[in-house]
């Protein structure tokens, strides 16, 4: 327990270390003044019993004769007022502290999303690749709120209820060590018992829960990401399927969990009863009358109304620990596999402005856990203001080899040079600003065709102006104006659902404008489109081509027919490269794919 609560200070941002470390001086208050209430109690209950006590017991005849009380009445009535606004003090402490401690650990539940989620955004591209989305969606959703609620919150309840539990033995001990080293064996060992028998049980319903959460997000993923193919296909009973059982799993899980946590309570109160029978049959039995008996009884009394509870509260604390365990080391290895984030320097970067030439010298790359290397030995260059056409057949790298240029992907071999100067990590975003990107399939976010548009600025900071400018080049103008409802204030809904292939496809050529690179990149940007919208828009990107350096992919060699260069890929290897002309009368492999 104590290792788990080291590795969760650990893990924590130094601020919620902080400000747990305040929380637990209130912590400690909370325990000193609910023990302080409590033995305040039993003296009064001891000198109502035996109203002699105030001359026999030192301390009380002390307090007595020293106020200048003179009768016994006064004297238990104050004495009972003041022992209540103790308890009542100690209880709205208490309401304090649980207020403060779960907002503390809500607050950092919040906090370990937010680092989980900009964590893994400021991971290099290739993470992305490894990771499956859904399994990062739930650390950041479902784990990070288990870990508050298996482990940062129990946590602090076992700090809390151990202090309690130390503070009321002590004062038990004081009063009536009998009673007290009976009862507190008793129960101390019986949670020891009951904790030993179910640790491994826990541990593992810790693990398997972990598996199943992974199982449900996974399934509802591929069954709302495929939902066209999955409805076509009447496939959704496969889906539910995968996600019943391990949602059913995950169920079963917290309920016995919840189920150990708690039942121990039932059966060590029904003990207790038994206990305070025996143990007032025993006391008189030893030959002490009622009078004695009651203050060894109250002392069992105070066991079972603070002690037994608290224990359970430390108790449960302790088996959800152990049942959080799993995603706390979860949630640790990735950070441990991760890349700390380093911020983006928040100052605007200036882009770059090429003049003369892109150089790629020597690139290759191989995939993470691929033996193959996707690309190898590429050298090639291209001239600031030119067009230049990626072809080859599928596979043959053209993707990987953009995505380099991009700065997604760090080359293993070779560098990217840009005027004599390589990229690196020093001028990455530089390089980055001053390109302009249009993918195979366009991201088109739940907002309106001017917020795609010029997608990551804020909405009052558009330039309406160049956003109708960069539409007009992409040939959407026209549809946005005569067929959508609000022209460009229209929703486009959730990934675009409302619009066809073609015209997303348009809305991201619209897009990577915006930017205003000075070099554009188009990975088979206008395979959606039909024959003569394609042949408008390569017009419009042609008319750019001595203004802006462009780069693309296409299958369709019409598209890259007018590029200065075209440069032929083949298994990962640059194979041939020339005008379209030259290629045609040089390289059997071009004519052939002609
Ligand atoms: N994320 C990845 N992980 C592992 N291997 C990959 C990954 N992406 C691509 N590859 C491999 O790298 C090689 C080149 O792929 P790439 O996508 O660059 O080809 P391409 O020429 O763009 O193909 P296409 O025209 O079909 O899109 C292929 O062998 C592919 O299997």
């Amino acid at each position: 327990m104590w290792n788990t609560l080291v590795r969760t200070v650990a893990l924590l941002a130094p601020k919620d270390r902080r400000r747990g470390a305040h929380l637990l001086v209130l912590v400690v208050l909370m325990a000193m003044s609910e023990t302080f209430g409590i033995a305040m109690l039993l003296p009064f209950f001891m000198v109502l019993s035996r109203p002699q006590m105030i001359e026999i017991q030192p301390a009380i005849s002390a307090i007595y004769h020293g106020l200048g009380f003179t009768d016994h009445h006064s004297f238990l009535l104050v004495f009972g007022l003041v022992a209540f606004a103790v308890v009542v003090l100690a209880a709205v402490i208490r309401i304090a502290t649980t207020f403060m401690m779960n907002l503390f650990a809500q607050k950092s539940g919040h906090r370990m999303a937010e680092r989980l989620l900009e964590t893994y955004l400021r991971q290099p591209y290739v993470f992305f690749l490894q990771r499956h989305s859904s399994e990062l969606t739930k650390k950041i959703t479902a784990d990070s709120q288990m870990l508050v609620s298996y482990v940062v919150q129990p946590g602090m309840y076992v700090i809390a209820y151990t202090l309690v539990v130390i503070t009321m033995t002590g004062v038990m001990l004081a009063l009536d060590p009998f009673v007290a080293l009976s009862v507190g064996g008793v129960i101390g060992g019986m949670y020891v018992l009951i904790f030993r028998a179910s640790k491994r049980m826990l541990a593992r319903i810790g693990q398997e829960l972990d598996v199943a959460n992974n199982q449900r997000f996974s399934s509802i993923e591929v069954a709302i990401g495929g939902i066209k193919d999955i409805k076509l296909m009447g496939r959704e009973d496969v889906y539910l399927d995968q996600f019943r059982p391990a949602s059913l799993r995950a169920a079963r899980h917290q309920a016995i969990s919840a189920a150990l946590a708690e039942s121990p309570r039932y059966l060590i109160e029904a003990v207790a009863i038994g206990g305070a029978l025996t143990l007032a049959l025993l006391l008189l039995a030893t030959g002490r009358g009622t009078a004695l008996v009651l203050p060894g009884l109250s002392v069992y009394a105070l066991a079972g109304y603070k002690l037994i509870p608290s224990a359970q509260r430390v108790f449960s604390g302790l088996s959800n620990l152990q049942v959080g365990d799993s995603v706390l080391n979860a949630i640790r290895d990735d950070f441990a596999q991760t890349v700390p984030p380093q911020p983006r320097s928040t100052t605007l970067v200036e882009a770059m402005q090429p003049a003369r030439e892109i150089v790629l010298r020597d690139v290759g790359f191989s995939y993470p856990n691929m033996r193959k290397t996707a690309i190898e030995g590429i050298t090639l260059s291209i001239g600031v203001g030119t067009s230049v056409g990626l072809i080859g057949g599928t596979g043959a790298g053209k993707t990987t080899l953009v995505d380099i240029i991009l700065g997604l992907l760090r080359p293993s071999e070779g560098a990217i040079i840009v005027d004599g100067v390589p990229i690196d990590e020093s001028n990455l975003q530089s390089w980055q600003q001053a390109l302009g990107y249009v993918p195979q399939s366009i991201f088109l976010a739940d907002t309106t065709v001017a917020e795609n548009i010029a997608l990551g600025v804020r909405k009052d900071s558009i330039d309406m102006a160049k956003v109708e400018e960069c539409a007009r080049m992409a040939q959407i103008h026209d549809f946005v104006l005569s067929d959508m409802s609000d022209a460009y204030e229209t929703r486009v809904g959730e990934r675009g659902v409302r619009l066809s292939g073609g015209q997303r496809q348009r809305i991201g050529i619209a897009r990577a404008l915006y930017r205003d690179p000075s070099v554009l990149v188009l990975d088979e940007a206008t395979s959606a489109l039909d024959t003569l919208t394609e042949k408008a828009v390569m017009e419009s990107v042609q008319a750019l081509s001595h203004q802006k350096t462009i780069i693309m992919i296409a299958h369709r060699l019409t598209t890259v027919r007018p590029c200065d260069t075209i440069f032929m890929l083949d298994k990962g290897r640059l194979v041939e490269q020339g005008s379209y002309d030259e290629l045609l009368a040089t390289s059997r492999k071009f004519k052939a794919m002609v």
